[in-house]
């Protein structure tokens, strides 16, 4: 069954449940309201996340179509779902007919009153998702590079769901009978997924019985190399661990990321309800293991954002941080793990073999060094035990709670896969490098 078709089997679900306990004398009318009701609550979560992503730093509805770049992916243009009320829009009247609309698509909005006019204002047929039976978005096929990709929908954004709180804040109550997928794996399967791919970090918040409905839930794709996995602008369907190969990411045809082993990628569209926010490409033929949106959502949904969210608000803190993306930042609160340590307990000592690196998240620390003793002092925002991580060399000073310490770590793998690009500045300001 493909995802459009969950969504519509949930809603219908709720709305029978809403008409069984309000037992409404004129079912149309009840129903109509109730549509109406969801879709502006729908449009309100959209605008949310609109705001939290540009206060981010991502762009989820560019105003103007982005003009293809070098390289051989086609990227399709977004208009912005709030039509003449976009606030971001310094021309509110401008842009109404994109060129990837072609010359016969119909406005994006039609003014009527009302905060979200452009959408609301639209006529009826242009909210339905506009039906193309060439558009395989939902399947877990996977398009070749270089296969035609088709220009979207004029209402494109207006259609997709595109709530946040409501599913993420209650994902049981909108998952109804769920049931995770069991697929057969086999027993090498099943130990090369415990070797690797279970380590990802997002799998690191789940206790055992999470992780063992994750892994049987996992689906094998052997893809060759160029294969286009996930394209810009589509729904999301799964999340993709990769145990081979490469994968590159471009965000409107620019390249922004590569991931390789132990990575993991997919999982915007699929917690925020929203679109593919990049492409993903193989880079090189590739193992990947996928993990189906609603089994996502239940399991690994809540925990994911909740980290995210709390290490956003730290990050503000930790100047040294300030060069990484919002994405990198993300994917960096999903590989920290937290730790405390009381009054006088050492947390790296001199001498000793590193595998971790820490910031501190609260409470305070001491640096000391044999014969010299302290030599600095440590607060929230601070870190410390990098050199040991980058240089092999044992730890160059011992590091003590002075008051109760909270840590994030960061394993060693992790720090050089996701700290690399601020490498050089933790270098020059590491408080333990003398
Ligand atoms: N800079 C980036 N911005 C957005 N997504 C990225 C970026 N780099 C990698 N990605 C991944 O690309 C994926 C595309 O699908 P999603 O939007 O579901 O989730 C996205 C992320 O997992």
């Amino acid at each position: 069954m493909s995802q459009s078709n969950y969504n519509y089997v949930d809603e219908l679900a709720q709305l029978n449940k809403d008409i069984l306990a309000k037992n409404p004398a004129d079912i149309l009318q009840f129903c109509s309201n109730y549509f109406l009701a969801r879709l502006e609550d729908q449009r309100k979560q959209l605008w949310n996340q609109q705001q939290r992503a540009s206060a981010a730093g991502i762009t989820l509805f560019p105003r103007h179509s982005v003009p293809r770049q070098s390289n051989s992916h086609a990227f399709p243009a977004f208009k912005t779902p709030f039509g003449d009320n976009d606030p971001h829009s310094e021309d509110p009247h401008h842009d109404k007919h994109t060129e990837d609309e072609g010359p016969g698509a119909p406005a994006a909005s039609v003014p009527t009153p009302g905060l979200f006019r452009g959408t609301f204002g639209a006529p009826a047929s242009s909210l339905a998702r506009s039906v193309d039976p060439s558009d395989k978005s939902e399947s877990d096929t996977i398009a070749p590079l270089g296969a035609k990709i088709s220009k979207l929908p004029a209402h494109f954004n207006a259609n997709r769901r595109t709530s946040v709180s409501a599913e993420t804040l209650n994902p049981n109550k909108f998952l109804g009978d769920w049931k995770p997928p069991v697929r057969n794996l086999t027993s090498e399967q099943l130990s090369r997924l415990n070797s690797s791919v279970a380590k990802n970090f997002l799998f690191g918040q789940l206790d055992d019985e999470e992780l063992n409905t994750v892994i049987h839930a996992l689906e094998e794709k052997r893809l060759p190399q160029n294969t286009e996995i996930i394209k810009q602008g589509d729904e999301g369907d799964f999340f993709y661990v990769i145990e081979k190969g490469e994968v590159d990411f471009y965000v409107n045809g620019d390249k922004v990321n590569t991931s390789g082993p132990g990575s993991s990628f997919g999982e915007l569209a699929l917690m925020y309800n929203s679109f593919r926010a990049a492409t993903a490409v193989a880079t090189t033929d590739c193992v990947l293991w996928a993990l189906d949106r609603l089994t996502f959502r239940r399991i690994l949904l809540e925990g994911t954002a909740k980290k995210r969210a709390m290490y956003e608000v730290f990050f503000k803190d930790v100047p040294v941080l300030a060069s990484l993306s919002a994405y990198e930042k993300s994917k960096l609160a999903d590989a920290l793990v937290s730790k405390t340590f009381q009054p006088g307990t050492p947390v790296v000592v001199e001498g000793d073999v590193g595998e971790n690196f820490y910031f501190i998240e609260s409470g305070t620390a001491e640096v000391s060094k044999e014969g010299e003793g302290v030599v600095s002092h440590l607060a929230k925002g601070d870190y410390f035990g990098e050199l040991a991580l980058l240089n092999d060399s044992p730890r160059k000073a011992t590091v003590t709670a002075s008051s109760v310490l909270k840590v994030a770590t960061l394993g060693k793998s992790g720090f050089q896969r996701l700290l690399g690009p601020v490498v050089e500045v933790l270098k020059r300001q590491d408080p333990t490098h003398q």
